[in-house]
């Protein structure tokens, strides 16, 4: 009998082909680059499973160069980067990874929260500079975290675990989201407020989101108007959630704080992009999740959605259950 191909997009962790070797015939982009398009337009073509990333489109192009496909598999929790509607139309599961990233992601949003109110980019500098002359009252002052306002925009996974880390630093909890998180009201105190109020009384603002048609471009220019000019704003969820015109602008006129991205818009920023020459505007390159064990758990629950797709069976982390009851009915 014939093995399924499965064709995986990038060098990824050794897990992932522990879990599908014995079971299909793999082919992989070995680097650590994207593929390019054209090549991974040809290289679908008699992949029965696909192994993903959030740096390759799944588009109906791509559907359309893979008749054989049985299950897209995306190694993340975010999925916009794959046209769902159109693999559920055509019957195809799609797999993401939700849960076990949402630890490290959060640790990171922390990171990224105390460097930029702490001014530790500019701080390091300094040193390596040998700007370090003396210790100086007025040098670098930042802002207060402990006791301060946090505003989480997007209470899912992530956003409640940084809720947490927000307990332990005595904060106020505020958040907004399209539906309620009771569970995180009572655990955590977190108060539900709207947009506005979120904006206005913050000093820390942090998305979590997923990147959807409503969320797109959500901190734009308006919102930037409302924030304190103290405020800190932490974009570890997708880049274009923020409008990077308008936070270069907020930036460079002192209308907030800081900011600290970990996704930006475009991704990846060039080298030369102005907002990476502003002292308060700290990015790391989409680090999120990137620790070893997180990564060999998404990588692990990858293709095991993989594997489930292959035989016919449900994914264990399916973002389009609907394709089920299109297939019973
Ligand atoms: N920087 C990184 O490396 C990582 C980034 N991510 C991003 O974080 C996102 C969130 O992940 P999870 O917490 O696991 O997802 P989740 O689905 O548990 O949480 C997303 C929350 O956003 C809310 N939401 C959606 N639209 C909204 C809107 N217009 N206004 C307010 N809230 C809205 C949803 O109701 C939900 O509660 C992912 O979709 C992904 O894009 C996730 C992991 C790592
Ligand atoms: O999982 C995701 O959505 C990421 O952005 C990377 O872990």
């Amino acid at each position: 009998m014939t093995r399924p191909q499965v064709y995986i997009t990038r060098r990824i962790p050794e897990r992932a082909f522990e879990v599908l070797r014995e079971h299909a015939e793999i082919k992989v982009w070995d680097s650590d680059l994207p593929v390019p398009r054209e090549i991974l337009l040809k290289e679908v073509a008699d992949a029965d499973g696909l192994l993903c990333l959030l740096t390759e489109k799944v588009d109906a192009e791509l559907l359309n160069a893979a008749p054989r496909l049985k299950v897209v598999s995306n190694m993340a929790v975010g999925f916009d980067n794959i046209d769902v509607a159109e693999c559920t139309r055509r019957g195809i599961p799609v797999g993401n990874t939700p849960g076990v990233l949402t630890e490290a992601t959060a640790d990171l949003t922390w990171a990224l929260l105390l460097a930029a109110a702490r001014r530790i980019r500019e701080a390091i500098d300094y040193v390596r500079e040998g700007r370090w002359i003396t210790w100086g009252p007025m040098l670098l002052l930042g802002q207060d975290v402990y006791g301060a306002t946090i505003g989480i925009i997007g209470m899912g996974r992530i956003g409640t675990a940084v809720a947490r880390r927000a307990k332990g630093f005595n904060m106020r909890i505020l958040y907004h989201d399209v539906r309620r998180n009771e569970a995180a009201e009572a655990e955590l105190g977190a108060v539900f407020v709207d947009m506005d109020t979120l904006l206005r009384e913050s000093d820390f603002i942090t998305i979590h989101t997923d990147l959807n048609p409503s969320t797109y471009r959500l901190i734009n220019r308006e919102a930037f108007a409302k924030m304190k000019p103290t405020a800190v704003l932490v974009n570890a969820a997708r880049g274009p959630i923020v409008d990077t015109e308008a936070l270069y602008e907020a930036l460079k006129e002192g209308r907030i704080f800081a900011a600290a991205l970990d996704v930006t818009d475009p991704e990846p920023l060039p080298a030369d992009h102005p907002l990476l020459q502003l002292p308060n505007c700290m990015v790391v390159p989409h680090i999120g999740s990137a620790t070893v064990t997180t990564r060999n758990r998404m990588a692990e629950i990858a293709a095991l959605n993989v594997l489930a797709g292959l035989r016919g069976e449900r994914l264990p982390y399916c973002v389009n259950p609907e394709v089920y009851e299109r297939a019973a009915g």
